[in-house]
């Protein structure tokens, strides 16, 4: 498949060799770049940026006129092989040098070609590379399921400005998938192949708000064994994900500004600031008054993070994903469990689509998992699913019970584990999806109850 934001260089001195290349793949691929010269290597890497690192290179190894060895290719290909996020090389060999394309991949070139080459074998070289390049995810949009027209307008958005490098502010109500839309926006976006990193900015102890960030050098304060990168060192070159930032407090907001501000951060006990080139995606469950209120939050800190704002609608406006989102959470339960498969019965099913779900996907999928479960019949009824006409939990269901009545319903095979998961799954069902509001409930930090979440597959 020809990939459309691609970046591919070209570098060899012989400026027709590079104007056939360039016309072959830029037909192909969004980016064809040429340069004739490794010093002018330099000066690209050396402007930094996303966009500095191209995806795929086509190495030349012979520069100078008379020049046969290859020394010249292998040294620009050592360089491109330090870069944090290094290209996928090729080189491209005039003299059918099989040693030196032996020597090429033992440092580290993904492939050869020879000169003159087939021009089928040399797409295919780069597609194979740029393949390898990018690991295929599934965390990216074919994850954020629904068709409805709102989910539809959710993706087009996505796929509209996940290319450039603008701040997105992600809001919506709890367990809608605003994490899911940050990582469809790195996985589409030119930093794919870095790191998407989350950071949970409510769970952040003020006290130690600054080092996780922005890390510290050894000795800067009696715990610092040794230096310490932050989580915005940690993301170069990548998404950096700020959850929760509406939960912030206003002497962190500071903090955080001043590094957007200047895009860069200075670790404590340091003597100067680093450069991070970091896209930074942020999400809040509050709503938009709210963010506007300045007791809550700095409106310079903002319009920094809300270049562009995407709003994901709450399950109960857009009931036309209900019924594919169940079926995709029940198969993956019922696989999970063993169970076999089953249909929705038609009345449960106008029932749930027509359900208020104020904990929206996320409470949606705890329901299937509950009706994978508990249900016994040959179709699943709404009573397996274990909700209210309202939107709230039945009363009287065993996982809407509160927290300690379902540890005392000990079953004689219950173990703690499952007596921790069941006690998650009610603390959740009670606070309708509202991680923070779960957490204090079992008397954990929200970065402990993610953990646990993580742990039992919640
Ligand atoms: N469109 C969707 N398709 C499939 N699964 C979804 C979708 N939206 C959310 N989910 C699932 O719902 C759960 C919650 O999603 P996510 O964590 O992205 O929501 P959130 O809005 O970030 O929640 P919170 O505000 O509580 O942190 C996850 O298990 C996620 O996989």
């Amino acid at each position: 498949m020809p990939d459309s934001t691609a970046r591919i260089l070209i570098l060899d001195d012989d400026a027709d060799v590079a104007y056939a290349a360039r016309m072959l793949l830029r037909r192909r691929y969004g980016d064809v770049a040429v340069l004739h010269d490794p010093a002018q290597l330099h000066g690209m890497l050396a402007r930094g940026g996303p966009d500095a690192v191209p995806d795929v290179v086509l190495l030349d190894f012979n520069f100078t006129p008379g020049r046969t060895d290859g020394a010249e290719g292998l040294a620009a290909l050592d360089v491109l092989r330090r870069q944090p996020r290094p290209p996928a090389v090729i080189a491209l060999t005039a003299y059918a040098d099989v040693p030196l394309a032996v020597e090429a991949l033992k440092r580290g070139a993904a492939d050869f070609i020879t000169k003159p080459w087939d021009n089928a074998r040399l797409v295919a070289a780069v597609d194979a590379a740029l393949a390898r390049r990018r690991p295929a995810t599934d965390t990216g949009a074919s994850a954020l399921m629904g068709d409805s027209a709102p989910m539809q307008a959710v993706r087009a958005m996505i796929a509209g400005v996940a290319p450039t490098e603008a701040n997105v502010m992600v809001l919506g109500e709890n367990g809608v998938g605003k994490e899911l839309v940050a990582r469809a926006l790195h996985a589409q976006s030119r930093r794919a192949a870095g790191t998407f990193l989350s950071v949970d900015m409510g769970a952040l102890p003020e006290s130690t708000f600054e080092s996780e960030l922005f890390g510290h050098r050894k000795g800067a304060f009696t715990d610092a064994k040794a230096d310490r990168a932050g989580r915005f060192q940690a993301a170069r070159g990548g998404t950096l994900f700020l959850d929760e930032i509406g939960n912030m407090p206003l002497p962190a907001q500071a903090k955080l500004l001043t590094a957007l501000e200047r895009r860069e951060v200075t670790p404590i006990g340091a003597d100067r600031p680093e450069s991070v080139d970091v896209r930074i995606v942020s999400a809040t469950n509050l709503d938009e008054a709210r963010m506007f209120d300045p007791s809550v939050f700095r409106a310079d800190l903002l319009f920094r993070l809300n270049t562009i704002v995407l709003r994901v609608p709450p399950l109960r406006e857009r009931p036309g994903d209900v019924p594919l989102l169940l079926r995709h959470y029940l198969e993956l339960y019922e696989a999970q469990y063993g169970r076999p498969a089953r249909a929705v019965a038609p009345a449960a099913l106008a029932a749930l689509c027509a359900h208020g779900w104020p904990g929206n996907v996320r409470a949606l999928r705890h329901a299937c998992e509950r009706a994978v479960i508990l249900g016994a019949q040959a179709d699943y009824r709404l009573e397996d699913f274990g909700l209210a006409a309202g939107g709230a939990p039945c009363a009287g269901s065993a996982v809407s019970a509160a927290v300690p009545a379902t540890l005392v319903q000990m079953r004689e095979e219950a173990t703690l584990s499952s007596l921790e998961r069941e006690a998650i799954a009610a603390a959740l069902e009670q606070a309708q999806g509202n991680i923070s509001h779960a957490a204090r409930m079992l008397g954990v930090s929200r970065a402990a109850l993610y953990r646990k979440l993580d742990k039992h597959g919640i």
